[in-house]
C-alpha cells in the first residue's frame, strides 16, 4: 500500500502572508491527520518563507502519523532534525534561492556528504531518504552511501505526463525496479496531483510513499480539505 503523506507548506505560505496565525498550522496537521493522511510533511528552508523552524518543533508534539522533514541539510537543518528526532528525514539539494526543489542529489559527486549525513541521523533513530532524479545510476549510488530509501524527484513525470504517459513513467519504473533490486523503500514526490497519481501509483512497483503539497492543498479551494485527501486516498487504492 502507498501511503499518503500531506506537505503543509502551502498552508504556512498562507499563514504567513498576514502575519498572524491564520491558517492555523497545527490544527491542519491534526485535521490532515483526523481526514485520513498518513504523514505530515514540512520543508523548513533557510529564508522560513513558509515552514519555519519553530512550526518544526511544535508540530512535532501534535503529530501522530509519520512525520518527514524534508530539505537542504546545512547546519540548522541537521540541528533542528536530530532535536526534532521525526520518523522520516529526506535529503534535498535545494539551493537557498530556489523556488522549490528542482532536482535530486547527484549520489555519486557527494557520496562522502551524503554518507555522514545518513550515518548521523540514522545513529538517532531516524529513518533517512535522499532525493534522487529517476536514474538509475543515482539509485545505486543512494544505495552506497546506506540511506533506507530514496524519495523520486517526479516533476519530470507530471511535467511529460499531458503529452505522453508512457514515456512519463518509463524512466520511473526503471528507477524504482533498480531501487527493488537493490533493497531500498522508495517514496516519489513533487507535482503529483489528482490528474498524474493514480497512473504513476499503478505502475510504480514498491511505493511505500508519496508526498503531495501545492496540488493537494490548491484542490482543497474547491473540495474542502477533508474531500480532498479523501480523494488522493482514492486514487492510491489500487490492487
Ligand atoms: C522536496 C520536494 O520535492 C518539494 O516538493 C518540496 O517539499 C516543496 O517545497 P516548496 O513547498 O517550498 O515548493
Ligand atoms: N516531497 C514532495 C513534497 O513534499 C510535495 O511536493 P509538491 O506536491 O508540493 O510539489
Amino acid at each position: 500500500m502507498t501511503r499518503l503523506s500531506v506537505n503543509i507548506n502551502k498552508v504556512a505560505t498562507i499563514r504567513n502572508a498576514r502575519g498572524g496565525n491564520n491558517p492555523n498550522l497545527i490544527k491542519v496537521a491534526q485535521d490532515c491527520e483526523r481526514f485520513g493522511a498518513q504523514g505530515i510533511t514540512v520543508h523548513p528552508r533557510p529564508d522560513e518563507r513558509h515552514i519555519r523552524y519553530q512550526d518544526v518543533l511544535e508540530l512535532k508534539e501534535i503529530v501522530t502519523t509519520e512525520f518527514n522533514i524534508e530539505g537542504n541539510p546545512d547546519e540548522r537543518f541537521i540541528e533542528l532534525v536530530k532535536r526534532v528526532r521525526p520518523e522520516q528525514v529526506t535529503l534535498v539539494p535545494d539551493a537557498p534561492d530556489a523556488i522549490t526543489s528542482n532536482a535530486g542529489w547527484d549520489t555519486i559527486r557527494h557520496a562522502d556528504h551524503l554518507r555522514r549525513l545518513v550515518d548521523t541521523f540514522k545513529a538517532d533513530g531516524i529513518r533517512v531518504s535522499i532525493f534522487v532524479d529517476a536514474d538509475e545510476r543515482m539509485v545505486e549510488g543512494a544505495k552506497a552511501v546506506g540511506t533506507d530509501r530514496i524519495e523520486l524527484y517526479t516533476e519530470p513525470y507530471a511535467t511529460h505526463f499531458a503529452e505522453n504517459q508512457e514515456d512519463a513513467i518509463a524512466p520511473f519504473v526503471r528507477a524504482a525496479e533498480r531501487a527493488q533490486a537493490v533493497g531500498l523503500g522508495l517514496n516519489a514526490g513533487h507535482d503529483l496531483s489528482l490528474e498524474n497519481l493514480r497512473y504513476f501509483a499503478e505502475r510504480i512497483p514498491g511505493l511505500l510513499e508519496v508526498s503531495i503539497g501545492h496540488a493537494l492543498i490548491s484542490d482543497a479551494l474547491y473540495f474542502g480539505l477533508e474531500n480532498t485527501i479523501q480523494m488522493y486516498l482514492r486514487e492510491l487504492m489500487i490492487a
